[in-house]
């Protein structure tokens, strides 16, 4: 017997068909921008795992790889069992080591199409306050196939920074140990107060296994960088203006007033290092440094720098 379920008013049969034909035409648009190359696979995978009920979260996985350029549908098939994904799935509902596996695969496969791109050591510098733990926070948390490196300091933890995620929280003879044994890339005592150092180990392997990676550490790293490995890539990281810079800090609310003073003079001494730099990126918003930061990160050739530094304090 024919179950006798209410049906809905007509209004919302409308409604709820007019929903779904408009969410097909946005996942439709995100295949297309993949398809042109427009938007990368792998960004359209991060977008997914950091909203799962966003457009892209929604696509299923085997339409996704067929939006990829040179991906058909015997390929797409033999991708989805090598993941081992099932074609019901969808970018948002990947499980943890599915979505690694469908990360590395497209990294992989992105590496090699690029004409395998050499593996880079990358460092992000600047002045205090221009929001370099802001913009590589973000890159963390957008860019999941970009490898940071992770500091070692003396610094006590704060509030909600993981070990082994924001840094390695070490006490002095620990660090001694790793300066002693020759652990540490580079190291440096930063704001006159804690000693931070970049472990050689992790950079060492990614570069070895073909991946670039990101340091984020003050100017004093990246001068050591450069002497250490001189073919690494420097980035600047600018405030959009001097203004701007004192109002981060002040805003930021975690120095003294006596520090800040004391971290702007720093700062102008910083400004003037950003000439022994190959590039300059303004933070004008943070998505953008992010973008720029990334697409820096994988450009072959350095293009010419300005004559000129930006700004000056
Ligand atoms: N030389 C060097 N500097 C680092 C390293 N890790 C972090 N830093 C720098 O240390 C500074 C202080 O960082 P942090 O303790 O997160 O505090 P905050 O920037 O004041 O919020 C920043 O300028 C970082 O760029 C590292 O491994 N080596
Ligand atoms: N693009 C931006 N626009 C506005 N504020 C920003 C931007 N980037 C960072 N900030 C803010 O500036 C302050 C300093 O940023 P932070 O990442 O701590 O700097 P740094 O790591 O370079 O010392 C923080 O309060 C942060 O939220």
């Amino acid at each position: 017997m024919a179950e006798n379920r209410p049906t809905p008013p007509d209004v919302d049969r409308v409604a709820a068909s007019r929903a779904a034909v408009a969410a097909r035409r946005a996942r439709a648009a995100v295949k297309d921008q993949v398809a042109h190359g427009k938007r990368s696979a792998l960004e359209v995978l991060s977008t997914a795992i950091s909203s799962p009920d966003g457009v892209e979260g929604r696509l299923r996985v085997t339409e996704f790889l067929i939006s990829i350029p040179a991906i058909g549908v015997t390929k797409m098939r033999r991708i989805m069992s090598r993941l081992e994904i099932s074609p019901s799935k969808r970018l948002g509902g990947l499980g943890k080591h599915q979505r690694d596996r469908l990360r590395d695969f497209l990294s992989t496969r992105s590496r090699q199409r690029r004409g395998a791109s050499p593996a880079r050591l990358v460092v992000l510098a600047g002045p205090t306050a221009v929001g370099k733990g802001t913009v590589a926070g973000y890159i963390r948390e957008h860019y999941p196939q970009v490898l940071l490196s992770v500091s070692a300091t003396t610094r006590a933890p704060r509030p909600g920074e993981a070990e082994g995620v924001s840094y390695y929280f070490v006490d002095d003879t620990e660090f001694d140990r790793m300066v002693e044994a020759g652990e540490l890339l580079e190291w440096a005592v930063v704001h006159n107060a804690h000693r931070y150092g970049t472990p050689r180990g992790p950079v060492e392997a990614a570069l070895a296994r073909g991946d670039s990676v990101l340091l984020e550490i003050d100017i004093q790293g990246a001068r050591a960088v450069q002497l250490a490995m001189p073919e690494a890539r420097l980035l600047f990281l600018l405030p959009p203006t001097w203004d701007e810079l004192v109002r981060r800090l002040i805003g930021r609310g975690t120095e003294s007033p006596a520090e800040q003073a004391r971290r702007l003079e720093t700062a102008k001494l910083e400004l003037a290092a950003q000439e022994e730099f190959d590039y300059r990126v303004v933070n004008h918003d943070v998505a953008e440094a992010a973008r720029e930061v990334v697409d820096l990160m994988n450009l072959r050739q350095a293009p010419q720098l300005p004559e000129r530094p930006i700004l000056r304090s």
